[in-house]
């Protein structure tokens, strides 16, 4: 199957061919250099065959990536204009057509049961810690949980490349060591990978196009290409394959993009077409509105989808942040995921996957427990137990947790609605019906009695400004207050920050306006309480959340300028 949406609607949509340069000149190429400073085993990585296959993914993709940048810009810029987000009608068809299926779990070993998938990031500790977990899948993240310094890219891939040959081992420096409990792949979770979004760029690698022009590299594009030039093959002799989840989609043309990407890396290393698998993440408001397409387009290689629900939430907010206080949601920790908005969202993704053969699963319960903490854990327990029951009982596969100690819990949950069986597919949902105003209706959560209150308001600024901290220090998930924080949770504290002032909301508990004044001393006050050493980075922190909560344009992504003028060149970024 090679047909694309436009091919299906009647109206054809040219794109760069996957086999030229986008330039016109299909012989000429381009080249991807390293400008990052190498470390032990970087050279395992950093080949010149594997420069060179990143040239040739760059060659192909990087002037679509760029148009489907712009795309996003164009239609953020409509909404913000007051275009509500809706389902597109010259996509019609596609939704409309019931005989196509997307290839699903079939012939991909270790995606048919993901009843339970652990995340986390891919430094050894954590990789080998999540592989020894007894989770279905493991997600290994470049992505939300991971601070993208060059040293945790590299390294990252380092520990991947080892662990998919059986050889990972680590000592920490009490001396503690970690190996694998097994030395056979197909014995251990499945590996998706998931790499950094369209929006990032790699600084370290630099990539001349061939007509000269140089540029960062794009960092989906050296994730993707690096994992899959070094592993796809290995992975497929051990029994497994190269699966990924891709991340912060906005639209079904960036899952063409997606898809003729691995095309094009398949057939580069000789692999079958399908060889690959992902599993996109419907994270963003307008992939909401267009999840049949993204799975048309990705059919030959798509697994699932899953709803992200932290990016979801952080993605409303950006795109009704000018529309007044009637787009206001309350405190993040009042929005439920069974507001109706948020219900609508998840009921819709399983009657789409069930519906095209796709694996639906869950997301993440931001509630996670300490070990010396009984009554922290417990309540993480419940809130993981009830919100496992709750996606398990609506016909998703399989979910998310963020730490070992939830495997069993969310298993429970899951294995009473699946027992045996791998998982619920074959579950249609033709009593699902969800339009345009349920997946918009964000208003009904305060109507419902949801607060902004001061302490919500203190909170966002305090975890804005503790995680960027973390980031800064190279570490991309991290336990704060009980909760698990990244990259989008961060992105919900700093953006409701800025819409709060930009709509003029008013706390609810002492009806004070939120204002740049109020939200610039509870910065000062949050800096203050914080302990400080040697190697923290908080005044930093509290200048990118000053920039992202309270500059007058909203910045589209906490981590693109923090990434250009805090992480690169800081000491956490040398190997
Ligand atoms: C919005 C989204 O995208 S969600 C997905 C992205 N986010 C994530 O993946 C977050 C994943 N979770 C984590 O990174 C971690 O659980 C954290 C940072 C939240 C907490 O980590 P810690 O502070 O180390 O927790 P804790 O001390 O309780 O960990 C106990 C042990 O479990 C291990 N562990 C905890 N979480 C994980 C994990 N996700 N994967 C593997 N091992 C883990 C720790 O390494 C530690 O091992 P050790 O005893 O050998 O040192
Ligand atoms: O990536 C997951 C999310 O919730 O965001
Ligand atoms: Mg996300």
């Amino acid at each position: 199957m090679t047909s694309t949406i436009e091919n299906h609607t009647g109206s054809p949509e040219a794109t760069a061919s996957t086999s030229g340069t986008g330039t016109g000149d299909a012989t000429a190429r381009g080249s991807v250099r390293v400008t990052g400073t190498l470390g032990p085993r970087y050279d395992e990585i950093v080949t010149p065959e594997a420069l060179d296959f990143l040239a040739l993914l760059h060659d192909a993709f990087a002037i679509r990536r760029s148009e489907r940048l712009a795309e996003r810009r164009r239609r953020r810029q409509e909404v913000a204009d007051g275009a509500d987000p809706d389902f597109r009608p010259e996509t019609r068809p596609v939704r409309a057509d019931p005989s196509w299926r997307v290839a699903g779990s079939a012939g991909a070993p270790g995606l048919e049961d993901r009843r339970v998938e652990i995340t986390g990031p891919t430094d050894p500790k954590m990789t080998i810690n999540a592989l020894n977990s007894g989770a279905k899948v493991w997600l290994a993240d470049q992505e939300d949980a991971s601070s993208p310094t060059w040293r945790n890219v590299v390294e990252g891939q380092l520990a991947l490349r080892d662990a998919i040959r059986g050889t990972l081992t680590f000592t920490n420096e009490a001396g503690k060591s970690y190996e694998l409990r097994s030395p056979r792949l197909a014995e251990l979770p499945t590996i998706v990978f998931r790499p950094r979004g369209w929006h990032m760029v790699e600084k370290h690698l630099r990539y001349t196009a061939p007509d000269g022009v140089r540029e960062c590299a794009s960092a989906s594009l050296v994730d993707f290409g690096l994992y899959f030039f070094h592993n796809a093959r290995e992975l497929v002799a051990r029994g497994r394959g190269p699966y990924f989840y891709l991340p912060k989609l906005e639209g079904y043309r960036e899952a063409r993009l997606w898809n003729d990407a691995f095309v094009l890396a398949q057939s580069a290393l000789g692999l079958p077409r399908g060889t690959i698998r992902a599993t996109v993440l419907i994270e963003t408001l307008p992939a909401a509105f267009e999840m049949e397409e993204i799975l048309y387009e990705l059919r030959d290689h798509c697994a699932g989808l899953n709803a992200g629900r932290w990016d979801y939430l952080f993605s409303i907010i950006k795109a009704f942040r000018t529309r007044g206080d009637s787009y206001v949601l309350p405190d993040r920790s009042q929005v439920p995921m069974t507001a109706p908005f948020m219900r609508a969202y998840t009921e819709l993704l399983v009657q789409t996957c069930h519906k095209r053969g796709a694996h639906a699963i869950g997301g993440m319960s931001a509630f996670i427990p300490d070990r010396r903490n009984p009554e922290v854990t417990e309540r993480a327990f419940e809130q993981v137990r009830a919100d496992k029951r709750r996606e398990a009982g609506d016909g998703f596969d399989g979910t998310w947790v963020a730490h070992p100690d939830l495997i069993d819990v969310a298993r429970a949950e899951f294995d009473a609605v699946l027992g045996e069986t791998p998982h619920q597919v074959a579950r249609q949902r033709p009593d699902v019906s969800v339009g345009q105003h349920d997946l918009l209706d964000v208003a009904s959560v305060r109507r419902s009695g949801a607060t902004v209150t001061s302490a919500g308001l203190r909170s966002n600024v305090s975890i804005g400004i503790r995680y960027i901290d973390a980031w800064l220090r190279g570490t991309g998930a991290a336990a704060l207050d009980s909760l698990m924080e990244d990259a989008a949770t961060a992105e919900i504290s700093r953006s409701q920050v800025w819409q709060w002032i930009a709509a003029g909301t008013r706390t609810d508990d002492d009806g004070q306006p939120i204002t740049r004044e109020r939200v610039e001393e509870l910065v000062r006050e949050v800096v203050a309480e914080l302990p400080r050493s040697a190697d923290d980075r908080v005044d930093d922190a509290a200048a990118v959340f000053r920039a992202v909560a309270l500059a007058d344009d909203f910045p589209s992504f906490l981590t693109v300028g923090a990434y250009s003028q805090f992480l690169v060149g800081s000491a956490v970024d040398q190997p």
